[in-house]
């Protein structure tokens, strides 16, 4: 009985090594893949669209609405359904520079952190430089 014990014990012991040593190597194959996954995680003046005011401006309609808002320029369409408040109440930002609504949601009240990072993933590119 006491071998068996002490087969068991090894056999467990065994184990936790083997899952201790596959645990200490799995972080650098994990911090890799990010890296050879995805083109282009961050914003990189080369490879970004740019869109002017203009071209925008096309886009001013909830069911198709693009707004700039710090510089960058976002694609809400798919959000407008979502959004909380009435949708004449994006109507008028879309197809413009809408840093003001967001900022101040047409009372003076910014948005929440939430919604600002809600405004992240319909990120289309940047505001053209001395866009007009
Ligand atoms: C730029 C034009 C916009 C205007 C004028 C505007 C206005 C408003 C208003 C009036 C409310 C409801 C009242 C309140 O919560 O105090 C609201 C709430 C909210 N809006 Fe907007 N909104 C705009 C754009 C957006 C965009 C682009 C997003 C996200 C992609 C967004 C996300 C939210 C969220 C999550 C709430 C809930 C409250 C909060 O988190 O602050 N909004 N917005």
């Amino acid at each position: 009985m006491k071998t068996f014990m002490f087969a068991a014990w090894s056999a467990f012991i065994g184990a936790i090594a083997t899952l201790t040593f596959v645990a200490w190597l799995s972080p650098a194959s994990v911090a890799q893949e990010p890296a050879s996954e995805s083109p282009a995680p961050t914003i990189s003046a080369a490879s970004e669209k740019s869109f002017s005011l203009d071209e925008i401006a096309k886009h001013n309609r909830l069911e198709d609405c693009w707004m700039a808002i710090e510089g960058n320029v976002y694609d809400i369409t798919s959000y407008v359904k979502n959004h909380p408040a009435p949708p004449s109440v994006l109507q008028r930002w879309c197809g413009k520079e809408a840093t003001e609504g967001m900022r101040t949601k047409g009372y003076g009240a910014d948005h929440s952190k939430t919604a600002w990072e809600m405004l992240k993933p319909l990120r289309i590119g940047v505001l053209e430089r001395n866009a007009n």
